[in-house]
Formats: structure tokens, sequence, C-alpha cells
């Protein structure tokens, strides 16, 4: 477990309020996932909301299946827009130090061996949905721990556009979370099937992976 060994010893002085992340692996630990509201820091929130606001239209593409060669524009399963998320400015990188924070909690506690994250924003436009998916198929390895955060300051129940999480194949009803600013959603990757429901209004939101380490002698594993 050399990656986790590395990683932990990255966590140096958290300037994080760590009770959330003790609820997070508490509901993973219960329950292989972790819905919790208004727990995102408000600062992070709001700095990601206003970045994401900035982002020129043309930096959003269209959402695909899969990456580099293999990337697949599928209409049938998704048509939401994406931007990934990457450290050049000050929001992105509070961003992916607070996913980093989080990484570092799950595997002290955990030794999920989380090695790598990758992070984009989603706009889904009135009408866009996520068909019914795993984020990892199992045995690949590669995305091990999905997270979700919500960036729309208010959310009517009339606006639809939840995110519905099934426990496994079978589930066909499945837990609805509102797209609302705060939430936080944390879920094992392999085990959980899940869908965006069409919105009556622009949705946003972040969607990242934690990965495990595939790299083999000769081959590094880049993160996206
Ligand atoms: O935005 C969401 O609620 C979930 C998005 C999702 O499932 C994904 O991007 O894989
Ligand atoms: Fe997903």
């Amino acid at each position: 477990m050399v990656a986790a060994k590395l990683l932990m010893s990255l966590g140096g002085d958290s300037t994080f309020d760590e009770t959330l992340f003790a609820y997070i692996t508490q509901d993973l630990t219960e329950e292989g996932y972790s819905i919790r509201h208004a727990a995102l820091p408000e600062s992070l929130s709001s700095a990601l909301l206003a970045y994401q606001q900035k982002i020129s239209g043309e930096k959003f593409i269209d959402a695909g299946i899969g990456r580099g060669d293999d990337y697949l524009l599928n209409e049938f399963v998704r048509t939401d827009e994406i931007s990934w998320i990457t450290g050049e400015l000050a929001t992105g990188r509070e961003w992916i130090n607070w996913a980093s924070q989080l990484q570092v909690y799950l595997n002290r506690r955990l030794f999920l061996g989380l090695f790598s994250f990758e992070s984009h924003f989603s706009h889904y436009r009135p009408g866009d949905y996520y068909k019914r998916h795993y984020d990892a198929f199992r045995g690949e390895a590669t995305r091990v721990l999905s997270l979700i955060v919500y960036l729309n300051p208010s959310w009517n129940p009339l606006d639809a556009g939840e995110l519905v999480l099934y426990k496994n194949d079978q589930d066909r009803i499945g837990t609805k979370v509102t797209p609302l600013m705060g939430t936080v959603v944390t879920f094992l990757s392999e085990e959980f099937p899940h869908e965006v429901l069409p919105a009556n209004r622009d949705r946003y939101s972040i969607a990242g992976w934690f990965r495990v380490n595939t790299s083999v002698t000769d081959r590094v594993d880049p993160p996206q």
C-alpha cells in the first residue's frame, strides 16, 4: 500500500472541518453511500458557483462516455455538457484541495487506497438527462469512489432533475437527491447504479471520481 502511505504524508495540517469527513466515512462503512445536506463549506460552494458561471460556453463540451480515443458521444445515455476542472485557477485548486483532504481522510480510515482524483462541472439544460448507469465496471478497478456536489442555490420540487441513487440492479425505486447547493453525495462507483432525471431548468453540479493506481511497471496511469 505504498500509494496510500504517500497520500497520508500529504495530509499535513488540514484546514477543513473534519466532522463532515467523519460522517461520510461512517455512511460509507454502513451503507456504501452517503448523502449529506448543507455539507460543502459555504465559501467553497459560492466560489465554485462563481467560477462555473464565469466559464464561457465554449469551455463546456458535450458529455460523452469514456476518455481519449474511446470517447463516444451517446445522446441515448446522456445529454449534459461538461468542463474538466484543472488546478489552473485558485478556486479549482481550492476544490481539488478539499477533495484531496477527503481522500487522505478516507484512506486513513477505510484503507481504500484512493490515488488520484478527476472532476468536471456538469451543466444539464432543461430536458437534459443522464440515464441509469454505473460510474465504473466491476473488476476494472479504476473509478472507486464517486463524489458529486451541487451548485444550485435554490431548487423547487417542480424543477425535477433529481439524482436517483439505486441500491443495486434490482432496485427500481431508489433514493432521490435534490440537486441543492451544499449537498455532497459519495458512493462506491462499482456498487450503485444511478441516473439524473430531466430538469425543468438549468442544473449545475460537479462530478468527480477517486481512482486507485492501476499502473503497471512500464506504464504510468494518468488521472485523466
Ligand atoms: O449530477 C449528478 O447528479 C450525477 C452525475 C453523474 O452521475 C455522472 O456524471 O456520472
Ligand atoms: Fe454517474
